[in-house]
């Protein structure tokens, strides 16, 4: 076959293995990209990898060739041992993914948000105002409290049920142990060790994969139960999982088919909203708002604009944004400027494939570092800067929008409900308020100061943990 993408030299046994980043990931794939191009390969035991760092070779590799690209690479330790397989994200291209697509792309169209949820988001946003006057310092647990229960009730009608269970803490602790679970396990690179038992000295791995697995289990549970009970009797708000249901309903009433299997797909691709969309989304209003802090005339720019359409004796709403240029512009640069997901969520090769003159074998795990297209001067000049005015002065410009929701079959389904949701919480929140950074805060001139780099990047922050945070969710 033709010869492998360049890369660095792989050793043996351990291949590649002290090439491969702990921690700032996107940093190490675009000093890979300097040295070895577009496209870099590399070993590690039980599985091959391309890193790929331009818009190009993404696009013609993840689009182009969609079919051959749209499984995700097997991670022992989240899909095994945590059972976490089912959520649509980390399912392989299989038909029971294909069901959970057909159902999204109508769900989630801009024309069924618009109609179903623009009340919701706007709910939300209000809960956001709120929260902010009466305590401005915990804005990071409100917004992610406000932002939870949007997408709870989107998707199942409530965000909590008649025995007093949280959706959101709940969800929210679920969130952690994938993040967990998913920070690279020794048992990912040597699947066979997910057969060592559970009291075996260093097989921690398994004891927390087994209470991980069961807070998913009783979750999963829980949630159904809620949902048909509503449904029984007849209560909760208009969502994804009851619409679905009582369209399957009538399918049956109708057909007589069995409709077991779709049913599954409905409450499995529903139980994948909470955990593909709280941090994505509250990752890109932090980015917001650290940028408005950052950059003060951008924000007062972006109030001009909403006082001369708004003014101040109503809410913004849906029914403004068309006359609002810049604060458009504004978002689109929120999601450039530090993609949530700066190497989305790696896709993987079913056949092998030949890409410029070089082979990637079947099964190849394919990571599409999109923060470099966001940091190549190529594309965006002075990257680093937040300038909302790129998007206005040139049309043809890039649309973020086009990298940082993936690429392909898999490219996410919620990239319109996250922009909708983005927008109504922008709007309101530069209506309501100014904000200003602390006095005497690093002042965060470059990007390595400002953001995290982890799977999801997150602005870094000065003065408490994320556990402390999700702490303050549990109790407010
Ligand atoms: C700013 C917010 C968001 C960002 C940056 C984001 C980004 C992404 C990315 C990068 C992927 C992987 C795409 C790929 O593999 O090529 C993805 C997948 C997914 N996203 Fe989003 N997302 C966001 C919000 C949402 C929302 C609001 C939902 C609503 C339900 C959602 C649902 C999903 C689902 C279900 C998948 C899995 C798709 C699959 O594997 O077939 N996302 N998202």
């Amino acid at each position: 076959h033709p010869p492998y993408p360049p890369g660095p030299r792989a050793f043996p046994l351990i291949g590649n293995i002290l090439d491969m980043p702990t921690e700032r990931f996107v940093l190490t794939y675009s000093k890979l990209g300097e040295k070895h191009g577009p496209i870099t390969w590399l070993i590690v035991p039980g599985r091959t990898i391309i890193v790929l760092n331009t818009y190009q070779a993404m696009y013609e590799i993840l689009e182009k060739r969609g079919s051959k690209y749209m499984d995700r690479p097997r991670a022992a330790m989240i899909q095994d041992l945590v059972g976490m397989d089912f959520i649509t994200a980390l399912r392989q291209g299989d038909p029971i993914w294909r069901l959970h697509r057909k159902f999204l792309r109508p769900a989630l169209s801009l024309d069924t948000i618009k109609r179903n949820y623009s009340d919701l988001f706007i709910a939300g946003a209000h809960q956001f105002l709120e929260s902010l006057v009466r305590k401005p310092e915990t804005f990071r647990a409100s917004l992610k409290r406000s932002l939870g229960e949007t997408i709870s009730d989107l998707t199942y009608g409530a965000h909590k049920d008649d025995k007093g269970n949280d959706y959101v803490v709940k969800q929210e602790e679920l969130l952690v142990y994938s993040t967990l679970a998913s920070a690279g396990y020794l048992v990912d690179l040597f699947p066979l060790l997910k057969h060592v038992p559970n009291w075996f000295p260093g097989a921690q791995f398994k004891r927390d994969a087994k209470s991980w697995r069961q807070h998913m289990t009783d979750l999963r549970n829980l949630m159904i139960e809620g949902v048909q009970k509503r449904m029984e009797a007849n209560e909760g708000r208009s969502c994804y999982v009851v619409a679905m249901l009582e369209e399957l309903q009538k399918l049956k009433d109708e057909t007589g088919a069995d409709m077991s299997e779709d049913i599954q797909a409905v409450y499995d691709s529903g139980f994948s909203f909470y955990q593909a969309a709280a941090d994505t989304t509250e990752i890109a209003l932090k980015n917001f708002l650290l940028a408005m802090t950052l950059f003060p005339e951008v924000q007062a720019r972006a109030r001009q604009d909403i006082n001369r359409v708004v003014g101040s004796r109503r809410f913004p709403d849906f029914g403004d944004q068309g006359d609002m240029p810049y604060i458009h512009a504004v978002l689109l640069e929120s999601l450039r400027w530090n993609p949530p997901a700066p190497f989305i969520v790696p896709h993987a090769s079913r056949e092998d494939d030949t890409y410029n003159g070089y082979f990637i074998p079947k099964g190849t795990m394919v990571i599409p570092n999109v923060w470099q297209i966001s940091r190549d001067p190529a594309v965006y000049e002075n990257p680093s800067t937040f300038n909302p005015d790129r998007f206005i002065n040139n049309p043809k410009i890039l649309d973020p929008r086009d990298f940082i929701f993936g690429f392909g079959r898999r490219a996410c389904p919620g990239s319109h409900l996250a922009y909708q949701m983005m927008w109504i919480f922008v709007v309101s929140t530069l209506w309501g308020f100014e904000l200003e950074r602390p006095e005497g805060e690093p002042p965060l001139d470059s990007d390595i100061d400002r953001f995290d780099f982890g799977f999801l990047s997150t602005p870094t922050r000065s003065d408490a943990t994320l556990s402390q945070e999700r702490m303050l969710l549990a109790i407010s």
